[in-house]
C-alpha cells in the first residue's frame, strides 16, 4: 500500500490536531513535582541572580594595596583594609577584590600577601561574583514549552519561584484489541504475547501524557464502538484492528461515529495503516497498527506530536545522521529504520527490524527516516531520538 499522507505531513497533521485540542487552563504546581511537566508560560527571574555581590572563594575582601589592616567581617572597607569572607559571602562596601586564603597570611591585625602571588590574583573584581551576573531581574530564564528537567527546577528556585505554571497532562485512554492477545506466560500457536500493555504507559508518560485507563477488547464491532464512546480521557489510543480484514473494526467504527479522519494512513513502513481521527465528541484518536514495531513507529509519528501540541511543547526535533551503508529504495514510501551507530559514526540499520519484531528497536540508538528513493553511503538523513 502506498496511499496516505507523507510521513512529514502526517507528523505535521498530528501536531496541528494537538494544538487544536490543547488543554487549558494550566495549573501552578510546586517545584519538586514539576519534573517532566511542560512549562506553560515564559519564566522570568524574580530577582537578579546572584542578588548580591558575593565571594567566589574563601579568603579576604581587600581594598587598596597591602599589607592590609584586618577589620571584622561585615564591615565596610577603606583602602588598606581587609576583612575575612567565605565562599558565597556578602562582599563589603569598598571592596576591590577577594584574595583567596592560599595567597595571604593573616596575623592578629594584619594581612600580608604570600610571596609569588601573581598580579592577576590582585586584579580589580577578582573572585567576586557580581550581582546579576547570571541574570537580571525580569529576564526570561526558561521558555514556555520547555519540558522541565531537575536543572530547570534549580534555575526556577534560585530565581525565586516556589511553584510553576505547567500544562495540564492529557489523560490517555488505551484500548488494546485482539482476540489472540494474551498477557502472561507462553502463548499457544495462534496467540501472541501483548507488547503494548507493559510499554505504552511509560512511553506515553515520556510524551507528556498519562494513561488514565486501559481496556482489552475482543475483535468485535459493537464492543469496539461502545468502548471508544465510553472510555473517557482527553485522547484515545487504540492498538490493532487498523487493517481492512473482517476482524479489523476500527475504521468502520470511526465511520459510524462520524469521526473526521485526519490521517487515514501514512506512506511509511512499517506502520502505514496507522491513523489519526477526531471523534465526533472532539477527542483525538490515534490508531496504532497491531504489529509491535509498526505501532512504535506510529507512536513516534502521531502520538508524540499530538501530545506535544496538546501540552504546548514544540514537536520533537529531528537530528541528522550519516547513512553508514547504502539503503534500498521503497516505492513511494519512507522507511523508518531503527539504527545503530558504527564506530565511524555512520548509521547502520539494526538487525531484527521486521514490522512484528522488537529486538532491533531495543538495541537501536535512534530511528532514521530513509526517503522512498533510498540513500547512498554518507548521505545525511533526518532521524528521531528514541523516547527512552
Ligand atoms: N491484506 C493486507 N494485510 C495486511 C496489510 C495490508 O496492507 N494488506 N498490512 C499489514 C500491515 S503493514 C500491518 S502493520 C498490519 C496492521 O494490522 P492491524 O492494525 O489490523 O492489527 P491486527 O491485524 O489486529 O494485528 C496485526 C499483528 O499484530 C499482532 N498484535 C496485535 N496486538 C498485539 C499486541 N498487543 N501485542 C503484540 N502483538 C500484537 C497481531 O497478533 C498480528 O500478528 O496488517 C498487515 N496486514
Ligand atoms: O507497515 Mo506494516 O505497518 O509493515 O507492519
Amino acid at each position: 500500500m502506498s496511499s496516505g499522507l507523507r510521513w512529514e505531513d502526517a507528523r505535521a497533521a498530528a501536531y496541528a490536531a494537538g494544538l487544536a485540542a490543547a488543554l487549558r487552563p494550566a495549573a501552578d504546581v510546586e517545584l519538586a513535582a514539576c519534573t517532566g511537566r511542560t512549562l506553560a508560560a515564559d519564566l522570568p527571574a524574580l530577582l537578579p541572580v546572584p542578588h548580591y555581590a558575593s565571594s567566589a572563594m574563601d579568603g579576604w575582601a581587600i581594598a587598596g594595596t597591602g599589607p592590609w589592616q584586618l577589620v571584622p567581617a561585615g564591615t565596610g572597607l577603606r583602602p588598606g583594609q581587609a576583612a575575612p569572607v567565605v565562599t558565597g559571602g556578602l562582599i563589603p562596601d569598598g571592596t576591590d577584590s577577594v584574595l583567596r586564603s592560599e595567597c595571604g597570611t593573616a596575623a592578629t591585625q594584619q594581612l600580608e600577601l604570600c610571596p609569588g602571588t601573581t598580579e592577576r590574583e590582585l586584579a580589580a573584581g577578582r573572585h567576586i561574583r557580581p550581582a546579576g551576573e547570571e541574570t537580571a531581574a525580569g529576564a526570561v530564564v526558561v521558555a514556555a514549552g520547555t519540558v522541565l528537567t531537575p536543572a530547570h527546577l534549580a534555575v526556577a528556585a534560585v530565581c525565586g519561584h516556589d511553584a510553576l505554571p505547567v500544562a495540564a497532562v492529557p489523560r490517555v485512554a488505551l484500548l488494546l484489541t485482539g482476540d489472540e492477545v494474551v498477557t502472561s506466560g507462553i502463548p499457544a500457536p495462534g496467540r501472541v504475547r501483548d507488547t503494548f500493555g507493559p510499554t505504552l504507559p511509560a512511553i506515553i508518560a515520556r510524551f507528556g501524557g498519562q494513561v488514565a485507563g486501559s481496556r482489552r477488547l475482543p475483535d468485535d464491532f459493537a464492543t469496539t464502538a461502545e468502548a471508544i464512546a465510553d472510555c473517557g480521557g482527553d485522547v484515545v489510543v487504540t492498538t490493532g484492528g487498523t487493517g481492512t480484514s473482517a476482524a479489523d473494526h476500527l475504521r468502520r467504527v470511526l465511520d459510524a461515529d462520524g469521526a473526521a479522519i485526519l490521517v487515514p494512513s501514512i506512506r511509511m513502513r512499517p506502520g502505514h495503516p496507522a491513523l489519526l481521527a477526531r471523534l465526533a465528541d472532539g477527542r483525538p484518536l490515534v490508531g496504532l497498527p497491531g504489529n509491535p514495531l509498526a505501532a512504535m513507529m506510529a507512536l513516534l509519528t502521531l502520538a508524540d506530536p499530538l501530545l506535544a501540541g496538546m501540552t504546548g511543547r514544540p514537536p520533537a526535533p529531528l537530528r541528522t545522521v550519516r547513512a553508514g551503508t547504502a539503503l534500498r529504495p521503497l516505492h513511494n514510501q519512507d522507511r523508518l529504520v531503527p539504527y545503530g551507530l558504527a564506530p565511524d559514526g555512520g548509521a547502520v540499520p539494526a538487525d531484527h527490524i521486521g514490522s512484528a519484531m522488537m529486538r532491533g528497536l531495543a538495541a537501536a540508538d535512534g530511528v532514521m527516516v530513509v526517503p522512498a528513493a533510498g540513500a547512498d553511503p554518507g548521505q545525511r538523513l533526518p532521524a528521531l531520538d528514541l523516547p527512552w
